[in-house]
């Protein structure tokens, strides 16, 4: 599944896939939440999935990562540079997790009564070698892994800009900087491709930009991105490739500029025909999804005017353990 092209970063063959999805539909009783949706992801990459809601992103995002089990279709993964394709169906997320799978969550899922630094080393120790038996009887090596454990902790909360915050709650920070907690912990876990789902949801928009930026470091270190976002400026500012979901169907992919001006994505998220669409694009100069409001979801604009306002609110209600 490889050629000698590398990514920016030089890291690993920038066309190896680590996502093949073939052919997956995803029902529950009447409803089709996914139909026949294929996809190719590469290395290299930071793919974005939009659509409306209820268009099956977070369905997708779960069958990718053995939540949900399609009924139809296949998703190999290879996650980790040189790793064999393999099928990710009927796997359990926590194996799916250590093929190199990593995820967040549309609804923040931390550990709220433990420390950033104690979340990020949950992430970590998903690796280790060491249990609760070994842990007690103070075995050499497993210091050594908690030693370890905790200074590459520390490099993460750092790498996400939380390295000031190692010691606070995770439950008492502000929205914005949970977001943030979230993906070090899923870095923690050494994956191949992580998959954020809605990461801008509910932050500010100079918190925005800052989660620009860590996306493509993130990339920019070798591990590929699976974005799902409403914010259509941070997709259309982030991603290489953007593919379309619309009443679980795949309407279009292609890149930025491509999908901005398609009138089929342009007449989903309007709710018009295309016909309307391209009249839509036509009248603009520069047509952009980005002046559609994509978001319809009232936390969401919630979220982000009392995060505009004040860096001190939390999410409260948000959170829960980890699936
Ligand atoms: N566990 C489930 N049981 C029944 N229906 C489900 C389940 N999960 C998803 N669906 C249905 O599948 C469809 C797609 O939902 P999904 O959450 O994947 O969409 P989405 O694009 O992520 O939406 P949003 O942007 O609102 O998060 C919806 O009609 C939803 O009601």
């Amino acid at each position: 599944m490889t050629t000698a092209t590398t990514t920016p970063a030089g890291k690993a063959p920038a066309d190896e896939l680590v996502f093949d999805v073939r052919g997956i539909t995803l029902r529950f009783g009447g409803v089709t939440s996914l139909n026949d949706v294929s996809l190719q992801m590469r290395r290299g990459e930071i793919l974005a999935v939009i659509g409306p809601n209820g268009a099956g992103k977070t369905s997708l995002f779960n069958s990718l990562t053995g939540v949900y089990t399609p009924q139809e279709g296949e998703v190999l993964v290879a996650a980790r540079s040189g790793d064999e394709p393999v099928s990710v169906l009927g796997k359990k997320t926590h194996v799916v997790n250590h093929l190199g799978v990593a995820r967040t969550f549309q609804n923040i899922r931390l550990f709220s009564a433990l420390t950033a630094l104690e979340n990020v080393k949950v992430g970590i120790e998903t690796r280790q070698k060491s249990g609760p038996i070994s842990a007690m009887l103070g075995l050499p090596w497993q210091r050594r892994e908690e030693k370890d454990s905790t200074a590459k902790a520390y490099q993460l909360l750092d790498r996400v800009g939380l390295a000031g915050r190692a010691n606070e709650l995770a439950g008492s920070l502000a929205y914005g900087e949970q977001r943030r907690l979230e993906i070090a912990r899923a870095l923690g876990t050494g994956p191949g491709v992580i998959l954020l789902d809605e990461p801008a949801a509910g932050t500010n928009p100079v918190e925005k930009r800052e989660l620009a930026a860590l996306i493509q470091q993130i990339n920019a270190d070798g591990v590929a991105v699976l974005l799902i976002e409403h914010d259509m400026k941070l997709v259309m500012s982030v991603a290489h490739r953007i593919l379309v979901l619309n009443f679980g169907q795949r309407i279009a992919e292609g890149t930025p500029e491509q999908i901005q001006r398609d009138p089929a994505v342009v007449a989903a998220y309007l709710g018009t025909s295309e016909e309307d669409a391209e009249t839509e694009l036509a009248t603009h100069d520069q047509p952009e999804l980005q002046r559609i409001d994509l978001s319809g979801d009232p936390l969401h604009e919630a979220s982000t005017t009392e995060q505009s306002e004040g860096s001190g609110a939390t999410a409260a209600g948000e959170k829960g353990g980890p699936a």
